[in-house]
């Protein structure tokens, strides 16, 4: 990689979120009126976004929702239940807002931006909604069945669109959310687990859209061999998206490479979208400290991958859409840590009294005359 690139400089510019802030962060959590701990998860998403913002009264409420799509060459090889128009047909059904990540988002309250990293649609007639960006690298991936999904050049072309898409909206934006739409990118997910998780590619493939058992024992038998094929290397997360990677994978690699640049937290979504936190992390350990994992999907490759990164889900409904919809639906979650670090007054500040620590029990008793 040439020293000079907008993928370097993001690199060289993200640093793990600040320990101070959350050890400060987690020293008030512990004072809370409430018994110790008792709001949980949302007490650590509450010091992780103390240390990601490095303030104590940190906002969320600027909500950005990013869906990169793309095609894959793969659906060639059987891998979906459904046509590869569909990627098009529901591009358009977002920039309508009528589909579940458009419901969701203004749920939240959050925008909503959608990226043709590489549809193999024509969408010309789209380009002119102020929601759309047009950064096609190609019109869909190669099959990687048959060898690299991308030239590394792409690769890195589909990291600097997310990147791009991160530092455009930084300026309105608090918090980021992942969101994919593609036919076809569970493969390339399930593909890039297996070799940045080290697990058995069987075991991080799952049904997608729907496979019946058949279908989803051909998808393990195109992945397996299409890994034989290609030998990414296993700890290189440039050459994983390469060889069997997806433009809108990247380009969710590179939002959140953006994102942890610019210090600011982001959701991540389903499998596609952890694929791609994987690739990022691949390149930038450092960035792992600015996601947050929306959800569990039910595809058994997002498990691992969450795992792998060593992140807990906030919610685990059996979704399995991606668009971002986990990830929207976590933000609301996002909103409510922060109300617990901001809002939620200490003992002291109650008045409230404290635990007993010198309660006797018959045992203590016990132990303190024998
Ligand atoms: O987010 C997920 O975990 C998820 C799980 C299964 C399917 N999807 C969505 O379904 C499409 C990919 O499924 P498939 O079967 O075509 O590989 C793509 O558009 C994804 O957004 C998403
Ligand atoms: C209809 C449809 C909507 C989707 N949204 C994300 N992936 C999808 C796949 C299909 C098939």
């Amino acid at each position: 990689m040439s020293p000079n690139t907008l993928l370097t400089q993001t690199l060289t510019a993200i640093t793990p979120a600040d320990s101070a802030m959350r050890q400060q962060a987690r020293a008030r959590l512990d004072q809370l009126a409430i018994p110790h701990g008792a709001l949980g998860q949302l007490m650590d998403v509450a010091e992780d976004l103390a240390a990601i913002t490095r303030t104590m009264t940190p906002s969320v409420k600027r909500k950005a929702i990013a869906v990169m799509a793309g095609d894959h060459g793969i659906v060639a090889a059987g891998v979906s239940k459904f046509p590869q128009a569909v990627t098009v047909e529901m591009v358009r059904n977002f920039l309508n807002g009528n589909a579940s990540i458009n419901a969701l988002a203004r749920q939240v309250d959050a925008s909503l931006t959608v990226v043709d990293a590489g549809v193999a649609g024509d969408l010309t007639e789209l380009y002119q909604h102020n929601a759309l960006w047009n950064r096609k690298v190609a019109p869909g991936t190669a099959d990687f069945s048959q060898g690299p999904a991308m030239s590394r050049a792409q690769a890195i072309q589909c990291l600097e669109v997310g990147i791009e898409v991160a530092n455009y909206l930084a300026e309105t934006t608090d918090i980021y959310a992942t969101g994919d739409m593609g036919i076809g990118n569970t493969s390339p997910s399930s593909a890039i687990i297996a070799c940045l998780c080290g697990c058995d590619i069987a075991t991080a493939t799952g049904r997608g859209t729907g496979l019946d058992d058949e279908a989803l024992n051909n998808k393990i038998a195109v992945l397996d061999n299409a890994l034989a094929i290609n030998q990414p290397t296993a700890d290189d997360g440039l050459d994983v998206l390469t060889k069997v990677g997806g433009f809108e994978i990247g380009a969710i690699a590179g939002l959140i490479l953006g994102a942890a640049a610019l210090r600011k937290p982001v959701v991540i979504d389903g499998i596609i979208s952890t694929a791609g936190a994987l690739i990022a992390a691949s390149l930038s350990p450092a960035c792992r400290d600015y996601m947050i994992a929306g959800h569990c999907s039910v595809e058994p490759g997002h498990r691992i991958a969450l795992n792998h990164l060593d992140k807990a889900p906030l919610l685990d409904l059996r979704l399995r859409l991606g668009e971002g919809t986990g990830a929207a639906l976590a933000m609301n979650l996002v909103d409510a840590a922060v109300a617990v670090l901001t809002e939620i007054a200490t003992f002291e500040e109650a008045a409230i009294s404290q635990a007993d620590t010198t309660i006797t029990t018959p045992q203590s008793q016990e132990n303190a005359t024998s």
